[in-house]
């Protein structure tokens, strides 16, 4: 009955939605994120594609059980060979080419791949440890936006135990941004390796998480985040980047590759922000 009532709903407002605009489309995209987050701890209905006999209730839940157990090692494979990718192109080589040298010694890198993609590759030297960074980029990834003014939020749908996890990531409307909002549906997996953190992610999907009415749905090819500590000075790190992303919408491909690195810097600086502020705290107390 709820099901039919929604379905109704959905179609009656359909062109509606169509024609709305600022604030009604975020408070509808908000009301969408809190009906897939119902669904994903269980408090609303599971699709049909699922079978469940309702009759026999121990059966319903282990089947519910095992598809998320599938699910899980889904988006883990996912989460490992995003690194892995990645790392093969950040690591590779040949073609990259000098885009930016920043005045702190900042440098940015692209490279046209294969279907002429263009990707970034930001280096950099944080005053944090890769262990520090790991926790601010990754376990702490929903207070990103209190740091960085060109997030507006992330949310973490899933974990995945203590490494993998996936995330609704919405950059802002404002701050710099010359592309306007968009959404991302990532798939995010942390790994250490001999004193070295590595981050890696890729856009996934999820039905629950259909693209936002309003925002547009960006998508991350595989993408990483290197943290090396560097050998002199172990409270800071060596941060490289790959940013490769396909921003969607009807845009000029040179916009779209001037917006990119000024991101990276920019988010660098609100890194370091945080940074300074963090340690400045620990001098006081
Ligand atoms: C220019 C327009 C299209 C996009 C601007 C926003 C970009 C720079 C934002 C949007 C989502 C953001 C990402 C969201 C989540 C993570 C995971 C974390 O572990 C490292 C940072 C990283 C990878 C962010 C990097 C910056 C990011 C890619």
């Amino acid at each position: 009955m709820l099901r039919a009532v929604l379905k109704l709903c959905c179609g009656i407002t359909y062109p509606h939605l169509r024609s709305m605009t600022g604030l009604q489309r975020a408070a509808l995209a908000a009301f969408g994120l809190e009906l897939a987050h119902l669904q994903m701890q269980g408090q609303m209905p599971l699709p049909t594609w699922i079978p469940l006999r309702r009759t026999e209730k121990t059966e319903a839940v282990e089947q519910r059980t095992s598809a998320l157990v599938d699910e899980d090692v889904f988006y883990l494979k996912q989460g490992e060979t995003a690194l892995e990718e990645a790392l093969k192109i950040v690591e590779s080589e040949d073609g990259w080419q000098l885009e930016t040298a920043e005045r702190n010694g900042d440098v940015i890198y692209s490279k046209v791949l294969s279907g002429n993609r263009k990707v970034f590759r930001l280096e950099a030297e944080l005053n944090a440890s890769p262990e520090e960074l790991h926790e601010i980029l990754f376990f702490r990834l929903e207070e990103m936006h209190e740091w960085n003014p060109g997030i507006r939020r992330i949310k973490v749908l899933k974990h995945v135990g203590r490494n993998t996890l996936v995330t609704h990531e919405v950059s802002s409307e404002t701050a710099g941004n010359l592309i306007g909002q968009r959404d991302f549906l990532s798939v995010r997996h942390s790994s250490t390796r001999e004193s070295r953190v590595y981050l890696g992610g890729v856009s996934t999907r999820l039905e629950s998480l259909p693209p936002l009415p309003g925002i547009v749905r960006a998508e991350n090819g595989p993408t990483c985040i290197i943290l090396y500590p560097l050998q002199d000075r172990p409270d800071r790190s060596r941060f490289v980047w790959l940013l490769n992303m396909d921003a969607k919408g009807w845009l000029p491909q040179s916009l779209v590759n001037k917006a990119l690195p000024r991101a990276q810097v920019d988010f660098t600086k609100h890194l370091r922000h945080r940074l300074a502020a963090q340690n400045s705290d620990n001098n006081r107390y």
